[in-house]
């Protein structure tokens, strides 16, 4: 597989206090990649710095090659490259078919159906309910009407800080399951999560953030059986 995403180096943080450090990390095209680590460890900096939240302080950011480093957050969503914060973000009053329409507001009538069709593909619940106001769905729907909206916009790759929070352990299940075939179906997929068993038993590659430094990479079985993720993230 081909290097779709990549940092080299990167650093940042707020102001004078840097919060990641030389940061190493690589989504593969197709791949379904995960950053898992504990509170504070720097996660959502890592998703903010790289969707141009926040200025690199030092390092690069590569998407296919191209340096993202000084383009805004449009121009980095414009080049393929598009986050989920955390929290969703929904317009509530608003149905959930125009919820997903706002992430293809840059396409053609005729393309945007046909996006819409396909993230409906994906997502069968919401094709059952695209006339429903977004605010009364229920919290793993509304997660997966943000996801969705985020893929209506074809990007190349689609970022998620924490979607699962707050979700059953089966939405959870449900919702890795769609981000694997988004994966499958060739957009790069890029999650940082805090359900370290069920994120690492089905992604293809995962990074342990701590303390704003990778401290182990490797496949989910790998790092599964590790002793650092037994100890310390599973109480093993
Ligand atoms: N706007 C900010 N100004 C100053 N420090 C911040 C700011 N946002 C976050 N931090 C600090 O940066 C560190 C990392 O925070 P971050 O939110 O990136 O961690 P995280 O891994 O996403 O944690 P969690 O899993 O709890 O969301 C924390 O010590 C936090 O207090």
């Amino acid at each position: 597989m081909s290097i779709l995403l990549e940092t080299r180096g990167l650093a940042a943080g707020y102001g004078a206090l840097q919060i990641i450090k030389n940061i190493d990390i690589r989504v593969e095209h197709g791949s379904f990649t995960v950053v898992v680590g504990p509170n504070g460890a720097g996660k959502t900096t890592l998703m903010s710095a790289l969707a141009g939240v926040l200025p690199v302080a030092a390092g690069e950011i590569r998407l296919d090659g191209q340096v993202l480093n000084t383009l805004s957050v449009s121009q980095r969503v414009k080049s393929g490259l598009v986050l989920v914060p955390e929290g969703r973000h929904l317009f509530g009053q608003m149905t959930v078919q125009e919820n997903l329409e706002l992430g293809g507001y840059l396409m053609t009538a005729a393309q945007r159906r046909q996006t819409m069709d396909e993230v409906c593909a994906l997502f069968p619940r919401l094709a059952e309910r695209r006339d429903q106001a977004a605010g009364s769905m229920s919290g793993g729907e509304q997660q997966m009407v943000a996801v969705g909206r985020a893929l209506m916009g074809r990007p190349r790759c689609i970022l998620l800080d924490e979607p699962a929070l707050g979700l059953a352990p089966r939405m959870v299940a449900t919702l890795f399951r769609i981000l694997r075939q988004v994966a499958q179906n060739g957009t790069g997929v890029l999650l940082v999560e805090q359900n370290v068993r069920q994120a690492l038993s089905i992604c293809d590659h995962a990074y342990i953030l701590e303390q704003g430094l990778v401290v182990a990479e490797g496949s989910g079985p790998e790092l599964l059986q590790g002793e650092r993720i037994r100890k310390s993230y599973l109480g093993l």
